[in-house]
């Protein structure tokens, strides 16, 4: 579902096994990586890899990505070999400003063949420039369709520790959902990268979630199932949602534009709210008594 960004599951580019199955564990996108989880001598060899992929490998109703290395480096090449396969999106790392999205929406548009379906952009920040110029970034080409946050390489440029709490990325964290709102766009998360510790990825998970993201960046199949549990609406807030839309509903009648529910205020913003857990509640097929 091409919307849908629950769980967005890179697969390293040079991996045939993984390529190969990356199809079978239902994320709602999948990420093939030609940057950071391929060496610089592997390059060449994984393009051809990732071209096969999208070319031969059925991955099922998940969003094909791919992650391109920068512009700087290997990037173009990469758009080059890739765009004429066919992708949904490509995820382009180390964004530093909106002229490094023009640039690659420009490299895209020369590459994509007559009667392509238009291939998307998904700005990975992940440098202190980058978060800075977020927002121009985000606005910066109609192809951008999110904003993901790349918390590894940004702490490591700030001289920041990183822990699993992840105090040292509130900031940026709450800045990129701003910029993502701001812009109309998703705001997907950095991954979660202790593959064993369910935990703390749910407790990560359910943080981010209340921050405003969207999603989240996934490195191993273990962590899909609760990713996707945790943004997944929960029965009480379905259930929540359909009672404030009654609550308006029944206000609007007798003419009133706010509403009361169980003693607190219900208007415009809180139906908003409402209707996008309905809206993503339908979008899931989840009835209120299937929500966890
Ligand atoms: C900061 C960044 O840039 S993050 C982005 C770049 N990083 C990546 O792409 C890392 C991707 N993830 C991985 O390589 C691995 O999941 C690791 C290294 C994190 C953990 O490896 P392992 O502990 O061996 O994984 P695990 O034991 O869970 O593997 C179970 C199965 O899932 C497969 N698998 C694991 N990760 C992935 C993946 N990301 N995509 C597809 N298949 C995967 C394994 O091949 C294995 O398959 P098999 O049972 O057929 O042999
Ligand atoms: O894999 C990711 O997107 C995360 C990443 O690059 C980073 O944290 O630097
Ligand atoms: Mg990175």
């Amino acid at each position: 579902m091409m919307d849908l960004r629950r769980t967005m599951l890179f697969i390293p580019g040079n991996n045939p096994g993984m390529l190969q199955n990356g199809g079978v564990f239902d994320a709602d996108a999948v990420i093939l990586d030609l940057e950071d989880a391929v060496s610089p001598q592997e390059k060449d060899a994984a393009r051809l890899l990732v071209a096969h992929a999208l070319k031969y490998v059925d991955y099922a109703g998940s969003e094909r990505v791919v992650r391109i290395n920068p512009l700087d480096t290997f990037g173009l090449e990469d758009i080059r070999a890739i765009v004429p396969c066919g992708p949904d999106a490509l995820l382009v790392p180390k964004v530093q400003c909106a002229a490094d999205i023009e640039a690659a929406a420009r490299a895209v548009a020369l590459a994509e063949r007559p009667g392509q379906k238009p291939v998307n952009l998904i700005a990975l920040i992940e440098t202190p420039r980058g978060l800075a110029e977020a927002y121009a970034i985000a606005t910066a080409d109609r192809r951008v369709v999110a904003l993901a946050l790349g918390a590894e390489d940004y702490t490591a440029a700030i001289g920041a520790q990183r822990t699993p709490e992840g105090s040292e990325i509130l900031t940026a964290r709450t800045l990129l959902v701003n910029a993502a709102a701001a812009a109309g766009i998703q705001a997907i998360d950095t991954p979660y990268t202790d593959a064993n510790d369910e935990a703390g990825l749910e407790r990560d998970t359910a943080f981010a979630k209340h921050l405003g993201f969207r999603g989240k960046l996934t490195i191993n199949p273990r962590q899909i199932d609760i990713i996707h549990r945790v943004f997944n609406p929960s029965a009480k807030e379905i259930d929540w949602a359909r009672r404030v839309v009654a609550a308006i509903r029944q206000a609007e009648a007798e003419g009133s534009g706010v509403a009361s529910l169980d003693g607190k205020m219900v208007d415009a913003p809180i139906v908003n709210r409402a209707e996008r857990i309905l809206q993503l509640a339908r979008l899931l097929g989840l009835r209120e008594e299937e929500g966890q």
